[in-house]
């Protein structure tokens, strides 16, 4: 499946118990020599009373995370399609949030993605002392200003002049490993086109510079509304396509909405 591009495999672990390892979800996720994606999304029984399933998430190089927007938008579909839900709203808890996915009649998801949250520590950003705010020393780059935010996983955003020249392959992984960020980060690269449309593109922790991100998207359009750049509503513009990103202020949570879309199901030999 995949939501704007950024493209997952799905497995449900109720229908087809399965347990694998770092190494195999790495194999897995190889685009020549296995399925390939950007994310594994796995579906299992809910662990906590007030959520019908839960949701692990595997980065393509084997690492677990908290939260993926654009999965969150393909689980939705695929429980409702196999049947596995009766009736939006589901409730899916992650390891760390309790998200509920709205899907409406021509396959667009709403997503209440929760609160972001400011706090350097939710990333965690171990801040250099000697920078005031939010800045950071980086060798080929000098000072680079940035605002930090975590939508149950860390974000980065760096506003620019334009996102299609912006330098995310280069100074991407060299923040994305900063030792500022011990479980590293997500870096967005977000040009505001107006006080109501973004354009965005996001270095994945994991997983590279993917066609959309939409924990990302969430994470930029709560920076922009909170330096008071941005109206409540934002189309956020990323490389795979349009989402529609919502959030009144301190307090309430971000709604994400979007595309979700299946291309093909098969089996494979682990
Ligand atoms: N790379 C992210 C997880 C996937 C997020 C992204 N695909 C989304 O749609 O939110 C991380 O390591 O936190």
């Amino acid at each position: 499946m995949h939501g704007l591009g950024n493209d997952f495999m799905v497995i449900d672990q109720i229908s087809h118990p399965v347990e694998l390892s770092a190494e195999q979800i790495r194999s897995l996720g190889d685009r020549h020599r296995g399925v390939g994606f950007d994310q594994l999304l796995i579906i299992a029984p809910p662990t906590r009373p007030d959520a019908d399933f839960s949701y692990r998430i595997f980065n393509a190089d084997g690492s677990e995370v908290e939260h993926c927007g654009n999965g969150a938008r393909c689980f939705a579909r695929y429980v409702l399609m196999r049947g596995l839900a009766a009736r939006s709203p589901i409730r899916v808890q992650t390891r760390n949030r309790l998200l509920e996915l709205h899907t409406d009649d021509n396959a667009r998801v709403s997503v209440d993605m929760g609160e972001p949250d400011f706090a350097p520590a939710s990333l965690p950003f171990v801040a250099d002392t000697r920078q005031p705010g939010y800045q950071l020393n980086v060798e080929s780059y000098g000072t680079v200003d940035f605002q930090a935010v975590s939508m149950g996983n860390p974000h980065i955003v760096l506003t620019v002049a334009d996102a299609n020249t912006a330098p995310v392959g280069s100074l991407g992984p060299e923040l994305y490993s900063h030792a500022a960020f011990p479980q590293g980060v997500n870096v967005g690269f977000m040009q505001i086109v107006d006080r109501d449309t973004i354009r965005l593109r996001v270095f994945e922790r994991g997983a590279g510079e993917t066609e959309a991100c939409g924990t990302g998207a969430c994470a930029a359009v709560a920076c922009g509304i909170q330096a008071g750049l941005l109206n409540t509503r934002v189309r956020a513009v990323l490389t795979g396509g349009d989402l529609t990103i919502e959030w009144a202020g301190a307090g309430q949570p971000v709604i994400m909405t979007g595309p979700a879309t299946t291309v093909f199901e098969g089996s494979v030999l682990i």
